[in-house]
């Protein structure tokens, strides 16, 4: 994702030096290297995995800049790590911005959506870089202040719950009509909700556009990562007593996918069976096959 950021920054007319532990794609070879090749006041932006590689390379880079520099943490870091890096950062005299980013890989072409924690000084300094990566259009549309330090975590985050949520009501409508015989052509029924429907958006677009290349989605096992934007956002929703069910259900759906079994519902089927006789089904080799009763 970096690597199209920086190629999107770059069309903007900026200079960018960028380090990656990737030869074939990094501008120099060591971070160090990054900070010499920048006149100052420079602005570096982190782009990599949240929590130990983000945390390393702020310390590192805590080590390297000068006072007025700028760091940007445009990583799905956790909003609880922003205060503690901004800490490192300010007692160098280096700013600190959490930013969170949407976009993934259609973000190059499309425009990256921004939401930033920090100071109005520090949003400032980063502004030219955030409208090079902002999508075209007001402002307003495509990035927000969200508040001070943390706050540009703590918005990308709930979008990402919803983002859980949203997924997953279209996945449980995917797989609802593909159950009902009185539907003959999935695609075409969720084809057709692209226009004028209420539940019209980019992700029903991208549902359309993966049913064109696999009508039934058969190319796929049905298991499904999480990189921790849900979780977070269920602590978070205890945390505040918010109910938030949807979100919650999204994310345990994908705990789910990943269970060849599930031990839970053998526990169900057992007790179904202590207490009422009801059949149940056994494993091994005939597993799913064979019944028996209680
Ligand atoms: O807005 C975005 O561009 C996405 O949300 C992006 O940030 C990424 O695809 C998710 O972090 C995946 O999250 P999960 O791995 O938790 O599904």
């Amino acid at each position: 994702m970096g690597f199209n950021m920086r190629d999107r920054v770059r069309a903007a007319g900026h200079e960018v030096v960028g380090y990656d532990r990737n030869p074939e794609v990094t501008d120099v070879g060591s971070l160090a290297e990054l900070v010499e090749r920048l006149a100052a006041p420079r602005l570096v932006w982190v782009m990599v995995p949240a929590g130990d590689p983000t945390r390393q390379t702020i310390a590192e880079l805590a080590e390297l800049l000068d006072e007025g520099d700028l760091v940007v943490d445009g990583g799905n870091s956790r909003f609880t790590d922003d205060q503690l890096n901004s800490e490192l950062l300010d007692s160098k005299g280096v700013g600190y911005l959490d930013c969170g980013v949407s976009g993934g890989v259609w973000g190059r072409e499309n425009g990256y959506a921004l939401m930033v924690g920090g100071t109005a000084e520090h949003v400032e300094q980063a502004m030219p870089v955030f409208d090079a990566l902002r999508p075209e259009g007001p402002r307003e549309e495509g990035f927000a202040h969200a508040g001070g330090v943390g706050a540009g975590h703590y918005a990308k985050m709930i979008h990402n719950g919803i983002e859980y949520g949203l997924m997953q009501a279209y996945a449980e409508g995917f797989e609802l009509l593909e159950a009902a015989k009185v539907i003959e052509d999935v695609p075409s029924v969720i084809k057709a909700w692209q226009r004028g429907t209420v539940v019209r958006s980019w992700l029903l677009d991208l549902l359309v556009r993966a049913l064109d290349s696999d009508p039934e989605l058969d190319d796929l096992r049905g298991y499904v990562e999480d990189s921790g934007e849900g979780r977070w956002t269920v602590e978070e929703a205890i945390n505040l007593a918010v109910p938030a069910p949807v979100i919650s259900a999204a994310l345990f759906s994908r705990f789910r996918s990943r269970q060849e079994d599930s031990p839970a519902m053998r526990a169900v089927a057992s007790l179904r069976n202590q207490f009422g006789g009801h059949a149940v089904q056994h494993a091994g080799p005939t597993s799913g096959s064979g019944t028996t009763q209680g």
